[in-house]
């Protein structure tokens, strides 16, 4: 089939951004600006990488629905807690849900083991520029500001002013993304940002075709996965 690229409106129009694209454009190449490469953008989820949703959710559930049949963090598969617990037995669905919609859940979630350091060295790396790209849940009510707050007593309030929130991440440019989520997608089909599967327990059984890469923990090589991507 011939396409006339003139005839397609621009978010319709192919698009191959390559290795290293988002940031050669960044820094001016091509417009006389000088070919120095712009600073490499990092963006970190938040929930299942910097702060332990699944933990906190097994946690309350436990103590709110003793009796109740749950799934242990070994047995976790698939991104939606909502969906497992569902298969296990329909009404449980909104069981669990009404846990991570309470009140102080989000605000109350540990930090991953090593976010908290492994961010503010990022944030302190020369030419590296760190974001916490999170979503909101539909039922935004308290987790909003929760997460603002977590942000803020963890990292600080410099920090709040990186947070990105939205419910598409493919329309945020960056370099890379670190996300537990196996499948990110929204209204862009080629984001500029290579995603790094966050290990998780509801990820860990995952076959990443290749070239797709993952983060196992923040005691894996982070810093290896940023200067690849500066080479690039
Ligand atoms: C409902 C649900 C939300 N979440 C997280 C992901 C989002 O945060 P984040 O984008 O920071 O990972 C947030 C809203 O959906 O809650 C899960 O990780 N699993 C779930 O089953
Ligand atoms: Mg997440």
């Amino acid at each position: 089939m011939h396409i006339h690229l003139a005839n397609l409106h621009m978010h319709e129009r192919p698009r191959r951004a390559g290795p290293g694209a988002l940031r050669e454009r960044r820094a001016g190449s091509g417009l006389g600006m000088g070919s120095a490469a712009a600073p490499l953008r990092v963006l970190l989820d938040m929930d299942g990488v910097l702060a332990d949703f699944e933990g906190a959710v097994l946690r309350e559930f436990r103590a709110r629905f003793p009796e109740e049949p749950r799934v242990e963090l070994e047995q976790r598969r698939g991104f939606s807690v909502r969906e497992q617990y569902c298969s296990l037995r329909e009404d449980l669905a909104a069981k669990v849900a009404s846990v991570y919609e309470s009140p102080g859940f989000f605000l109350g979630l540990d930090p991953i083991p090593g976010a908290l350091e492994a961010v503010q060295e990022m944030l302190h790396m020369q030419d590296t520029e760190v974001f916490i790209c999170t979503s909101p849940l539909r039922k935004y009510e308290h987790c909003i500001v929760e997460k603002y707050k977590w942000v803020e007593k963890h990292l600080g309030p410099e920090f709040v002013e990186r947070i990105i929130l939205t419910r598409d991440k493919t329309v945020v440019a960056a370099d890379l993304l670190f996300d537990d989520k196996d499948t990110i997608q929204g209204a862009e089909p080629n984001p500029s940002w290579e995603h790094i599967l966050f290990t998780c327990c509801h990820n860990r059984h995952l076959q990443l075709p290749a070239p797709r890469r993952r983060l196992r923990s923040w005691a894996d090589d982070w810093k290896a996965i940023l200067e690849s991507k500066r080479r690039q």
